[in-house]
C-alpha cells in the first residue's frame, strides 16, 4: 500500500506553501497498491510530471503538477533520489489535510501502524495534524476541502446546496406520471431552478419497494429524450445535474450527455459495473445506505437496527471503502443516509434527529469520511406527514421530532 500526494495549478483552491506569487493549487492524497519498486514509482510519477508539461525549474517554484510518495508500505527508504516517509509531510498543512482523510482512526494494518511510527512524531500522524492546527486549519489560511464537480469547486461547508427531483417514473410515488413528457419535464426544471435548486436529480427508475425493475434500455429510454432537452435550456447553466441509476452503462450514457454526478441508491449493490465505471467517468458518487433492493428493503430483518445511527453510520462507510477500493477517490463520494430506504419512520425520524451522530460514528472509523459532502433525501416522503399526524401510528418521541424538524429547516448536513 502507498501513499502518493500530488497537487495542480488551479484558479482556486489552497494557498501554496514556499512560493506565494504563483496561483493556488489544488492538493489531494490516494492511496493505492502497485507492483512497482519505489524507485520504479518515482520514475514513473516523474514522468506523469512531464507529459502533463512540467518543466525542470526553481525548486518549490511554479509548476503544473507535483507528484510525490509519501509512504510506501512500512519501508523507511534512505537513498540519493527518494527519501520516505517523504520528508516534509508534517510540516504541510496541504499535505497533511488530505492524508488524514485517508488515515483510519483504528489503525487495522501493520502498515497503517508504521505510517504514524515512521513520522516524524512519536504520537503518529494525528498528534503531528493537532500540533499544525489541525482541522480549524479549514475554511482559515486558504485551505479549503472542495469537491472538484464539472467546471467547479464546490465548498459544501460554505451552504446546504438544494437537490431538486425530477422523477421520470410514471409508477413513482409522489409526482409519477407528470412528467413523463419532455415538455412538461423541461418546465418542472425552470420550476425547480426558479426555486433554487442547485442541482437537478433525474431518475428514471422508481425505487418504489413494489416497483418493477427496468432495464438499462427502458431506463435510458425514458431518459435520455429528457435530457438532451433539459442540457439546452439557459436556466441549467451554472447547475449542476445528477442521475438517479444504479446501473453503470445509463451512469455512463448520462454523463456523456452532460451530467456532472451519479447518485446510486444502491451504493454499488446492484450493477457489480457501477463502481468501476464511476472510476472510469471521473465524476462524484453518492452512496446512498440501503439494506437489500427496493423489493426487500422493507422486510422485517432489513428494519432491525439496534443503533440505526451506529449501523447507517458504518454500513455507510463499508460502501464508501468499497467505492474508494475500486478507484473512486474519497473526494469525489457524497454519502447519504438513506432515509426511507430500509428504515421505517421511526429510525427515519432517529436518522435525522442523529445527523451529526452518524458523521461522529463514521469519524471513528475514518477522519475521512466524517467530512464527506452528506446529502438527505426528504422530498416528499411519508414519515413526514407523520411528523405532523397526531392519528401516526408512529411512536413520536416531541424531543426527536423537534431535533429532526431543525435538521430539515437548518439544513443539518
Ligand atoms: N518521497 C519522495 N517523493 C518524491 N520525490 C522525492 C521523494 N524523496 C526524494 N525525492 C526527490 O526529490 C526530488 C525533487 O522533487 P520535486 O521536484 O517533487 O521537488 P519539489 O516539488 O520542488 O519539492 P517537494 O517534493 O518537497 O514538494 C525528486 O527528483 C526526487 O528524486
Ligand atoms: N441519494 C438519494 N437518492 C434517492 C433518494 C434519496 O433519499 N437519496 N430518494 C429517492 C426516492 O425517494 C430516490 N433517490
Amino acid at each position: 500500500m502507498v501513499i502518493v500526494t500530488g497537487n495542480v495549478e488551479l484558479e482556486c483552491a489552497c494557498v501554496p506553501a514556499y512560493v506565494t506569487n504563483r496561483p493556488p493549487f489544488l492538493n489531494s492524497a490516494v492511496r493505492g497498491t502497485t507492483k512497482l519498486g519505489p524507485h520504479d514509482l518515482l520514475r514513473l510519477l516523474k514522468k506523469i510530471e512531464k507529459d502533463l508539461g512540467r518543466t525542470d525549474g526553481i525548486r518549490y517554484g511554479p509548476r503544473p503538477i507535483d507528484l510525490d510518495i509519501l509512504f510506501y508500505g512500512k519501508h523507511h527508504i534512505n537513498s540519493e533520489s527518494l527519501t520516505i516517509p517523504h520528508e516534509r509531510i508534517h510540516k504541510r498543512p496541504f499535505v497533511m489535510a488530505p492524508l488524514m482523510d485517508l488515515v483510519r482512526t483504528s489503525t487495522e494494518t501493520d502498515v497503517e501502524a508504521s505510517w504514524h511510527s515512521l513520522s516524524k512524531c512519536s504520537d503518529g500522524l494525528f498528534k503531528i495534524w493537532e500540533n499544525l492546527g489541525g482541522e480549524s486549519l479549514i475554511g482559515k489560511e486558504g485551505l479549503r476541502r472542495v469537491l472538484p464537480v464539472g467546471d467547479e469547486l464546490l465548498d459544501f461547508a460554505e451552504r446546504t446546496h438544494v437537490m431538486g427531483i425530477l422523477n421520470l417514473t410514471p409508477d413513482s410515488f409522489s409526482d409519477g406520471g407528470k412528467f413523463q413528457e419532455v415538455e412538461a419535464a423541461v418546465n418542472q426544471v425552470k420550476l425547480l431552478v426558479s426555486e433554487g435548486a442547485d442541482i437537478i436529480d433525474i431518475g428514471a427508475q422508481s425505487t418504489r419497494p413494489s416497483a418493477r425493475r427496468l432495464s438499462v434500455g427502458e431506463e435510458l429510454e425514458r431518459l435520455v429524450p429528457v435530457l438532451d432537452a433539459v442540457m439546452k435550456i439557459p436556466e441549467i447553466e451554472g447547475k449542476l445535474l445528477s442521475v438517479d441509476t444504479f446501473y453503470a452503462e445509463v451512469a455512463a450514457e448520462a454523463v456523456s450527455r452532460g451530467v456532472h454526478i451519479v447518485n446510486d441508491v444502491s451504493a454499488g449493490h446492484l450493477d457489480p459495473k457501477i463502481l468501476e465505471g464511476v472510476r472510469e467517468l471521473g465524476v462524484p458518487y453518492i452512496v446512498m445506505h440501503m439494506r437489500g433492493d427496493p423489493s426487500t428493503m422493507q422486510s422485517d430483518q432489513n428494519l432491525q437496527y439496534e443503533d440505526v445511527c451506529k449501523q447507517v453510520a458504518s454500513e455507510l462507510y463499508s460502501r464508501v471503502r468499497s467505492a474508494e477500493m475500486a478507484g473512486i477517490p474519497l473526494w469525489r463520494l457524497i454519502v447519504d443516509p438513506g432515509i426511507g430506504f430500509s428504515k421505517d419512520s421511526k429510525q427515519n425520524l432517529q436518522l435525522l434527529a442523529g445527523l451529526s451522530s452518524v458523521r461522529r460514528e463514521m469519524s471513528k472509523t475514518s477522519v475521512g469520511a466524517s467530512h464527506m459532502p452528506m446529502l438527505v433525501g426528504l422530498s416528499r416522503k411519508r414519515f413526514l406527514g407523520e411528523i405532523c399526524n397526531h392519528a401516526s401510528p408512529v411512536e413520536r418521541d416531541p424531543a426527536t421530532v423537534s431535533a429532526a424538524t431543525s435538521a430539515i429547516l437548518g439544513g443539518a448536513t
